[in-house]
């Protein structure tokens, strides 16, 4: 990633068009002053995106420009950077065709920031379906982004965590069925994941030495093999390893009493087995503003913790905290890195 790019806008791709990212994104740009957020420019459509504001009836200049322009244009006008291909202003509704665009757009602020016209990636949601429809190929943003910065090699290990202040939970696997799950809970994915989770809080977060825990896969961490082996024979043997290279780590510990808030707060990560054991907990004590942050890439990407809400698109009854507290993350992990 090339150096000074603190004078360089966020990329915000557009997600889902029939969903709440668009409104999201109007409204934060309809906030920018109040809330002092940082540039950013939209990947995205303009015609789409005016039709939006018309009807949300937000009164906002938008206007195509190349990233490089943006930062110089926020004050004035939301920047877009166009993605062509038709989008249609239907809240709720997918249309087959709009999915290409939304894909591109993802594509497109990915380059850009790994070009360096762009500090950091927040992405708004999308409908996974609905993308598949238009031929997308991965199970979410984690994954795509992952391909995308492998260019065409096999992609690393993308690790997805929700964090919101001090409780920040990841799963080791992420959108797995729950069936192949054990198969998938392996010493290697559970070495790299903790390796990468360290690395990030440490150069992305500013946590000189932190301290990980990961929760066991069965009831009661398998209450000692009673209920399970996966804990002593998978994830305690790799815990050992990363133990003896420095890594401040404990587990398996029981998934249900780990997430109890203040033995959470213990932690500066909780690893979690599977996508629903991370979520359910922070999504229950913070769905209004936790967000969700992509590990391991060589770009910053973070997103909301919700999806595209298709019941409230097109009505500004979406809440925007959770968008708005991943730009402030984004912003703060660029800055952070770049310290
Ligand atoms: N980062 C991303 O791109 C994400 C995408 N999704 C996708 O979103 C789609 C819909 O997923 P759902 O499970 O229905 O979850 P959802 O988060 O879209 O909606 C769940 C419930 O929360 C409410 N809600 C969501 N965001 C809200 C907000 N900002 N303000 C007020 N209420 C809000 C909705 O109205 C709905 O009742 C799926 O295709 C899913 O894969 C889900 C999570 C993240
Ligand atoms: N449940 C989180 C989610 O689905 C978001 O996934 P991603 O699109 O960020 O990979």
């Amino acid at each position: 990633m090339p150096g000074d790019v603190m004078g360089k806008p966020l990329a915000i791709s557009m997600g889902e068009p029939a969903g709440i990212g668009p409104d999201l994104i109007l409204a934060a740009y309809a906030a920018r002053a109040e809330l002092a957020l940082p540039p950013f420019c939209v990947f995205g459509n303009t015609e789409f995106l005016a039709q939006r504001a018309r009807r949300l009836g937000i009164d906002i200049p938008l206007a195509s420009v190349s990233p490089d322009e943006a930062s110089s244009r926020f004050d004035t006008t939301l920047p877009v950077v166009e993605v062509g291909g038709p989008v249609p202003d239907t809240p709720g509704e997918i249309d087959p065709l709009a999915g290409r665009t939304v894909i591109a757009a993802i594509e497109r602020a990915v380059a850009a920031v790994r070009t360096g016209s762009c500090r950091g990636l927040v992405t708004a949601p999308i409908h996974k379906a609905a993308l598949y429809h238009a031929g997308f190929t991965h199970p979410g943003h984690t994954e795509f982004l992952a391909a995308l910065c492998a260019d065409g090699g096999a992609p690393r290990r993308p690790v997805m965590m929700l964090a919101h202040e001090g409780l920040r939970a990841v799963p080791l696997t992420i959108h797995v069925p729950l069936l192949e799950v054990p198969r998938l809970v392996t010493g290697q994915a559970v070495i790299e994941t903790v390796r990468i989770v360290h690395h990030d809080l440490k150069h992305r977060f500013g946590i000189a030495a932190p301290r990980i825990a990961l929760a066991g896969l069965n009831p009661h961490a398998g209450e000692s093999g009673s209920i399970g082996r996966e804990e002593i024979d998978i994830i305690a043997p790799a815990v050992a390893q990363l133990a003896a290279e420095g890594i401040d780590v404990v587990g398996p510990l029981p998934g249900d009493t780990l997430f109890y808030p203040p033995h959470w707060r213990t932690y500066d990560a909780v690893i979690a087995m599977y996508h629903d054991q991370a979520l359910i907990p922070i999504k229950t004590v913070a769905f209004d503003e936790a967000v969700n942050v992509t590990l391991g890439l060589p770009i910053v990407r973070t997103s909301p913790d919700h999806g595209t809400a298709f019941d409230l698109a097109g009505t500004g009854r979406a809440s925007p905290k959770s968008f708005l507290a991943a730009i402030r993350m984004a912003d703060a992990m660029t800055r952070e890195r770049d310290a």
